[in-house]
């Protein structure tokens, strides 16, 4: 089974703190123990923000924010990789055919950002589309995909299923400017759409519900089922 997780800067690196790190490598670590070949993606978190905030009063303009954005995860990736044992591919992948190399010869391959425009969330639906992966895992702030931003509505509702098509609709309406939240960007969305990718968003700020969707599928947050596919897939009835 091959999986591919977005780890967003929120989860993983909303400050820095070395034993959240270390408790998601724990849990990539376990996953490659039990057979599960990973590619993993991490946003650029708080500190991004902080630059990107600093930069725009100096009057960068958005693709110099976005460029600071992507060094920033790039950093957050080589703070992973510190944290993984040997079975990781100890360069930062910049480009997808990088990474689907590692993942094929068998190790993790652990990725950034890769150009303006988009995030991190669009940089692991490429990948997952790249190396045919079997599931694409969002690990967020938000318990999956709601009808409102829930920090902001109280009254905000979770889909527990989304088709793909309906997750562009509601992803559309968001804010593409350098830093803006959002439970997975457009373009991710459009990615997914087109690929047909079957793809959860959780929160991962407990990182062991990573371990429980890839594992088993087990999860409270948001499915995204490719249309026309109603059973569960063979991996998950085989453990
Ligand atoms: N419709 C929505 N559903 C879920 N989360 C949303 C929605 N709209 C805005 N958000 C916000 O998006 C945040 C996740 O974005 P972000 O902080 O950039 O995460 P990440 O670090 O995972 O990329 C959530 O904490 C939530 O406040
Ligand atoms: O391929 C990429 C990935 C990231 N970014 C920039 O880097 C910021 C931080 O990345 P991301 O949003 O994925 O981090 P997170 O929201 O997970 O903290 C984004 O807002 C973008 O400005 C980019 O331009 N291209």
């Amino acid at each position: 089974m091959r999986v591919v997780v977005s780890i967003g800067g929120s989860v993983l690196a909303p400050d820095l703190d070395a034993r959240r790190v270390e408790d998601h490598a724990d849990v990539i670590e376990h996953l490659a123990r039990e057979g599960v070949e990973l590619g993993a993606v991490v946003g650029g978190g708080g500190v991004a923000r902080d630059y990107i905030t600093a930069a725009r009063d100096l009057g960068a303009n958005e693709v110099q924010l976005d460029q600071i954005g992507i060094d920033v995860t790039r950093i957050n990736a080589r703070l992973l990789i510190a944290a993984l044992g040997p079975k990781v591919d100890p360069k930062v992948a910049h480009d997808y055919e990088g990474a689907g190399d590692a993942i094929r010869r068998g190790d993790i391959s652990v990725m950034g950002g890769v150009m303006p425009g988009q995030t991190t969330d669009a940089v692991a639906a490429a990948l997952a589309e790249y190396v045919d992966a079997d599931l694409l895992i969002y690990a967020t702030s938000a318990d999956g995909v709601f009808d409102a931003d829930p920090n902001v509505d109280d009254d905000a509702t979770r889909y527990e299923e989304l088709s793909a098509s309906k997750l562009v609709d509601v992803i559309a309406p968001m804010s593409r400017d350098a830093g803006a939240s959002a439970p997975v960007d457009l373009l991710a969305a459009k990615l997914i759409e087109r690929s047909r990718m079957r793809t959860i968003v959780l929160d991962g700020t407990d990182p062991e519900s990573i371990k429980q969707a890839a594992l088993h599928g087990e999860h409270s947050g948001t499915d995204i089922i490719p249309e026309g596919t109603d059973d569960e897939p063979s991996y998950w009835a085989q453990r």
